[in-house]
């Protein structure tokens, strides 16, 4: 991966210069990676990005010429330049691994060290994390209302540029998608990569017929061949059938064909009629053309007759919910790994953040099923065996009794003192997991529309802190106010 150490904020490096010049280089800190809101108001959302955020930290280090640029800007010291020389990441970092499903409010990726640097990580963080758990959940929407796929993931031209149309692949393919068109991410990230034609393919030929055998003379075993450039059902279908028929004449696979326009069930039934009675059962019919899950759940649910979906636009920008508001907030400061709980108050109850160094503690029933999550403090302890009450953070009232539960703690430690120590799974790795874990989600979690919210509730002690905290600044603003007007 390249060096994405300058890929920052202005304001970091200029609070890192604030921090040098006030003394308080290293002073620590522990901050929080979390987003308020579900994108798509769906009922979950998957991780996606950590393998980047780690390359990113590997990688970190100030070259001589971003050096030279950061002197151009006549905003910084020779003595910050100097420690931006030697700069490289010394904490921790704590996260939870790529393809968990997750919630509001969940410390996803927990940094902990010398604010000098924590600082510094806050933006491509955000940009890596947000984007790809934006996708990965995306892909698993559309792989879903595709009752599991195979979806071939084609949003390259459409994508926010080569990063994201790169990134994007991955993320998909992490949320269930089959293979990508995208020859780099294949390269990069080993993806299965697959495809048709262009539409220029047909139109670069005399007859639509001559194009089809000229592709199936080229990839006899590889031709899905697209059927609408003149017309589906009186000459894209009957000509492709053709060429099928010749081509499983010869001892070859006849792959199938391409829907790329009109009414998708309408003509997946009669291009499936038509194929069967030509005897060309196995060949698959591939249906495309600006779908999203709401458009593949209602065609699949109008009956049509399609057995693999391209996905472009749609998913690669993930149209209906641009961006995902995943925040890096401050939750502890303190010197030597002695910590301070801190919070920020807003007039917003939902922007109050959570205060401490935390952890996520997941409740599963005997079947295997998620019942709950409970944000909780570092070192509290979750007896198995015991019930708990857990309680609803802003409507207290709401409480639920777990019995019967095993636990799992879902943040896991990849960097002590700036050294790695996990392995990073394999993409399909990844895949497989996150497939896993969807199934631990009930359903009912997972509808794509008005799903039921998953319970995430504060532990008591992190409740209580987090009161007591609220109760200290409010007490300090008011003191501080006596006698002012
Ligand atoms: N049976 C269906 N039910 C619901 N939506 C469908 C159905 N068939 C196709 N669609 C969707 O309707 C939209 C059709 O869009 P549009 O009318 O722009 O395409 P088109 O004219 O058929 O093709 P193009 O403009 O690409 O040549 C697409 O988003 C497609 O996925
Ligand atoms: O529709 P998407 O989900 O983005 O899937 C990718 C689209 O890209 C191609 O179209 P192309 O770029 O040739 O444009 P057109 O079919 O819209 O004319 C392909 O034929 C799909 O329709
Ligand atoms: O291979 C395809 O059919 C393809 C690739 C990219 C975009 N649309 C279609």
């Amino acid at each position: 991966m390249e060096n994405l150490t300058m890929l920052t904020d202005l304001y970091q490096l200029t609070m890192m210069q604030g921090y040098l010049v006030n003394g308080c280089r290293d002073k620590e800190a522990v901050f929080d990676v979390f987003f308020r809101t579900l994108p798509f108001k769906g009922g979950y959302a998957l991780v996606s990005g950590l393998e980047q955020v780690v390359e990113y930290i590997e990688n970190l280090t100030f070259r001589e010429e971003n050096l030279a640029y950061l002197r151009s800007l006549n905003l910084f010291n020779e003595d910050f330049i100097q420690e931006l020389r030697n700069f490289r990441f010394t904490g921790d970092i704590d996260a939870v691994p790529e393809g968990t499903p997750v919630f509001p409010y969940e410390p996803l990726i927990r940094v902990k060290g010398r604010i000098f640097e924590t600082q510094l990580l806050e933006t491509a963080i955000l940009n890596l994390i947000n984007f790809e758990t934006l996708i990965a959940t995306k892909a698993s929407r559309v792989v879903a209302a595709a009752n599991g796929g195979p979806i071939m993931e084609f949003g390259l031209r459409r994508a926010q540029g080569p990063d994201a149309g790169t990134l994007g692949a991955r993320a998909a393919f992490i949320g269930g998608c089959q293979s990508t068109s995208n020859v780099l991410a294949g390269e990069r990230y080993g993806i299965p990569v697959s495809g048709t034609q262009a539409h220029s393919w047909i139109q670069c030929f005399p007859s639509e017929l001559e194009a089809f055998r000229a592709y199936a003379r080229t990839f006899p075993d590889g031709c899905l061949l697209l059927v609408d450039t003149y017309s589906v059902l009186e000459s894209g279908v009957p000509n492709a059938i053709k060429v099928g028929l010749e081509l499983e004449a010869e001892g070859h696979h006849f792959q199938g064909i391409r829907l790329d326009s009109g009414d998708l069930t309408y003509l997946s039934r009669e291009a499936r009629r038509m194929l069967d009675e030509a005897g060309l059962k196995s060949a698959i019919i591939v249906g495309s053309n600006d779908l999203d899950e709401e458009t593949i759940f209602a065609i699949r649910s109008q009956g049509a007759l399609i057995d693999a979906w391209g996905v472009g636009t749609h998913l690669i920008t993930s149209k209906d919910s641009p961006s995902l508001g995943g925040v890096y907030k401050l939750a502890a400061e303190g010197e030597k790994g002695i910590f301070h709980p801190r919070l920020k108050v807003s007039e917003n109850i939902a922007k109050i953040t959570n205060p401490g160094i935390k952890k996520i503690v997941r409740f599963y029933d005997r079947a295997g099923k998620a019942m709950a999550d409970v944000i909780a403090l570092e070192d509290e302890v979750f007896n198995d065996r015991k019930s708990l009450t857990i309680f609803d953070p802003i409507q207290t009232w709401k409480r639920k009794t777990l019995t019967n539960f095993h636990t799992r703690e879902l943040l896991v430690p990849v960097f002590r003192g700036g050294k790695r120590v996990c392995e990073l799974p394999k993409l399909q790795e990844i895949q497989a997991y996150a497939k896993k874990e969807l199934n631990t989600l009930w359903d009912e979690v997972k509808r794509l529309t008005n799903p039921h919210r998953y319970i995430v509730d504060l532990s008591a002690n992190l409740f209580e802190l987090k009161q007591q905290l609220l109760l200290t600044i409010h007490n300090d603003i008011k003191a501080n106010n006596q006698g002012v007007e």
